[in-house]
């Protein structure tokens, strides 16, 4: 049992943490703090009661003020050791290191905790935040020698002090055996010799099994080891081949390709023919697992057995290819994707696009060569979506970062998580992750690194990459079609490094889609070769100043798109009728709704939306600024005139509501010559609009007029597949 007046200490409350970090951090009250080896060990271990009780907060992973992690290596001549006692508070110096060994078990939720003492004797807590640990397989072990870079003392809330590491690269964990672990910590390890290479595949086996993946790794290692002496291609290959497994699960695909290559090597020099052959040689098979091509001219695929032909193509699809052509098998694709299934094995399509500077809003994206509507314009895979393989659904989590404030919820908090670990295990992927837009954070506190220098993996320039950056994705796009009234899809976060350079527009020329962990980006009009594309970040708020306010606050910019510029030029007092007779509609259309829609309920409706149109409309003799640009306040009022009319089965009413729906998109259609034409486009492509197109078709259809409905049904097809990513339900979509 838990003592009465126990408190959890180690789960701060972000927001006491975020008062603390306002007040100036005051040397003399260190100086009176000092707890001793026993309480912070009888500390320690009630909080590892409190765990193993099943207590499970929600995890909060906080990010404190930013700093950058230490760029220096702890080998550099140049690099301090300290001691605890000769830490600061709050203060950090990059090229000072501290060792220190742990000497409890650790405590592994929102962040590692552990006990640690220096090698002098005196102890700490040290707090590990932004790990990949878990409890089946931690990553500090009682016992473990750990070298910290930049070591401070970080003020506690509550009082007393810890050091806090925040950048995973500012902690090396080390062998005992390693030259630079303290005389005094030093053991040369005993290998079990009894084991040969089988004995030690056996075990990392059994330890892959029980999700111990750094474990296996050891073994494997172990294994490898004993090859060394008594070689075995067969068994080298087998090892290195589960290595490879072990690491595309660990996220750590550069090691990945470093095992499969060597296996390939293997193979290739003990198969008579291919032994002189390049593909005996490991570094041309990285290079080629790198190479983010989908040619083989080595055809390397064909000369290896199955398991390591599978193997290379999971490795090359997770550091991302890239095809020429946008053909893709769209059902294929969509029948396999659910929940569990994310993971699409599908080469990107980028190589249309380009990115350049635009005149005011940073980089874009551009089209290289014309598109016509509903063409594919990119197609690529994401970088990172949290969902597959590392699957945490043990409690709810919130990443605060309290250096700016803000919060993110689950899918954020466990996107940025991957993301970390993705990078930091991944030098070949940082370059083209470091180049988005961090919104100036990184230039502005004046770091940078030179063109040889390795990219630091900073977690607080990660977050802001992350924030600005990432796609709120449900499973597949086609799903949300589907769902429900007021359900609430499973939305996750992921994150697609070609796709954020596409600027926002509320007058996009494109809409993006998700399969799996695919994102396709298709034309919502014809784009010309050279034009800018963009899609929608959020579907536009009514009023301007609340859509500025969105993007503002989210985003850090302001959208001069030309239904903004108009919007903005209508006077105060306009907008805010348009929007108090909308939200009046919207409470009558409630209203309606309770008591059963009848037909004097309806024309209610419709006299009110006039109203509304008027507001809209131009005084005599002046221009109509809102000429082909979309009528936000009055789209929801005439999709539910439009469904409402063909409730009752007017089809005048019907196509007349269904086209004035169109219309306030900023969709001007017409029929002329008995054909249905569309004179122009906006761009906002959504499933409103293609029921507007379906509505069409229908009264059309009712009237007989067989040949314009067909025509509205085929643009309705092709939008369906620019707003789901595929063609898959398009028919049952229609005829519902
Ligand atoms: C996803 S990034 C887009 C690519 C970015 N422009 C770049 O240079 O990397 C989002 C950032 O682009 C800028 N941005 C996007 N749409 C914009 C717009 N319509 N007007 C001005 N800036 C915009 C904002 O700075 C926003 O935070």
């Amino acid at each position: 049992m838990l003592p009465k007046n126990f408190r959890n200490t180690y789960e701060e409350s972000p927001d006491q943490l975020k008062d603390l970090q306002k007040k100036a951090p005051d040397e003399r009250e260190f100086r009176q703090w000092k707890a001793s080896r026993s309480t912070l060990i009888k500390q320690h271990e009630l909080h590892l009661k409190f765990l193993s009780q099943g207590n499970l907060p929600v995890r909060n992973y906080t990010l404190p003020r930013p700093y950058p992690p230490s760029q220096y290596s702890i080998q550099d001549e140049r690099c301090r050791t300290l001691q605890l006692d000769n830490l600061r508070v709050e203060s950090r110096d990059p090229g000072s290191t501290i060792f220190l060994r742990t000497i409890t078990a650790p405590y592994i939720y929102s962040a590692t905790i552990v006990i640690a003492e220096d090698e002098l004797g005196e102890v700490s807590r040290l707090t590990l935040c932004n790990l990949e640990d878990s409890v089946i397989d931690p990553i500090t072990p009682e016992g473990s020698i750990l070298a910290v870079k930049q070591p401070c003392w970080t003020r506690l809330v509550g009082g007393g002090y810890h050091v806090r590491v925040d950048h995973p690269s500012d902690l090396l964990l080390l062998k005992s055996d390693d030259a630079i672990v303290p005389d005094a910590w030093r053991i040369v390890q005993e290998i079990d010799s009894s084991k040969d290479d089988k004995d030690w595949k056996k075990e990392g086996d059994m330890f892959f099994l029980k999700k111990k993946f750094r474990k296996a790794l050891e073994c494997y290692n172990l294994g490898l080891n004993y090859l060394n002496t008594n070689p075995s291609s067969i068994s080298l290959i087998d090892l290195y081949r589960k290595k490879c497994g072990v690491n595309i699960v660990l996220l750590r695909l550069d090691d990945a390709a470093k095992d499969l290559s060597k296996a390939i090597a293997v193979h290739a020099k003990s198969t008579p023919d291919l032994s002189h052959s390049p593909i005996s040689d490991a570094t041309i098979i990285d290079s080629w697992l790198h190479d983010n091509s989908t040619d083989d001219p080595l055809q390397i695929s064909a000369k290896i057995p199955r398991p390591l032909r599978e193997l290379a193509a999971r490795i090359k699809f997770d550091l991302g290819v890239s095809q020429t052509t946008p053909t893709y098998n769209l059902p294929l694709i969509s029948s396999y994707v659910g929940p569990l299934t994310l993971h699409v094995d599908a080469a990107n399509y980028t190589c249309d696009t380009t990115v350049q500077s635009t005149s005011s809003h940073g980089r874009g994206l551009f089209a290289k060569r014309n598109f016509k509507a509903g063409e594919l314009i990119c197609a690529e895979k994401a970088f990172v979506m949290p969902g597959y393989f590392i699957q945490d659904r043990s409690s709810d989590c919130f990443l605060f970062n309290l250096g700016d404030e803000t919060a993110a919820p689950r899918p954020g908090a466990l996107l940025f998580r991957e993301l970390v670990q993705k990078l930091r295990w991944n030098k070949s992927l940082r370059q083209e992750f470091f180049e988005l837009d961090d919104g100036g954070y990184w230039e502005e506190s004046g770091w940078k690194v030179e063109d040889e220098e390795e990219v630091p993996v900073d977690v607080f320039r990660i977050e802001r990459i992350r924030r600005l950056n990432c796609f709120s994705v449900p499973t597949r796009s086609s799903d949300i079609l589907h769902q429900p009234p007021n359900s609430n899809p499973e939305m996750r976060n992921g994150f697609w490094n070609h796709a954020s350079y596409v600027n926002h527009s509320c007058l996009p020329n494109s809409v993006r889609t998700f399969i799996g962990d695919i994102h396709f980006l298709r034309a919502t009009r014809d784009i010309a070769a050279g034009e800018e594309i963009t899609h929608q970040y959020v579907s536009p708020a009514i009023d301007i100043a609340d859509r500025q306010e969105q993007y503002m606050g989210t985003w850090n910019f302001e959208c001069d798109c030309r239904l903004c510029k108009v919007d903005s030029s209508i006077d105060e007092g306009r907008r805010k009728e348009r929007l108090r007779l909308f939200e009046e509609l919207k409470a009558s259309v409630l209203r309606l709704g309770e008591r059963g829609t009848t037909i004097t309920g309806i024309k209610k409706i419709a006299r009110g939306m006039r109203e509304l149109e008027a507001l809209y409309l131009p005084a005599v003799g002046e221009k109509d600024v809102y000429e082909g640009l979309p009528r936000l306040a009055l789209v929801h009022p005439s999709l539910f005139l439009v469904e409402a009319w063909r409730g009752v089965k007017n089809t005048e009413k019907m196509l007349e509501y269904a086209q004035k729906l169109l219309r306030n998109f900023g969709i001007i259609t017409r029929v002329d010559a008995g054909k249905f034409k569309i004179d122009s486009n906006a761009g906002l492509v959504n499933v409103e609009a293609v029921r507007a197109l379906r509505y069409l078709a229908e009264g059309f259809s009712v009237r007989g007029e067989t040949a314009l409905a067909n025509q509205c049904l085929e643009v309705a097809r092709l939008w369906y597949i620019v707003i789901t990513g595929s063609e898959v339900g398009v028919e049952e979509f229609l005829k519902s």
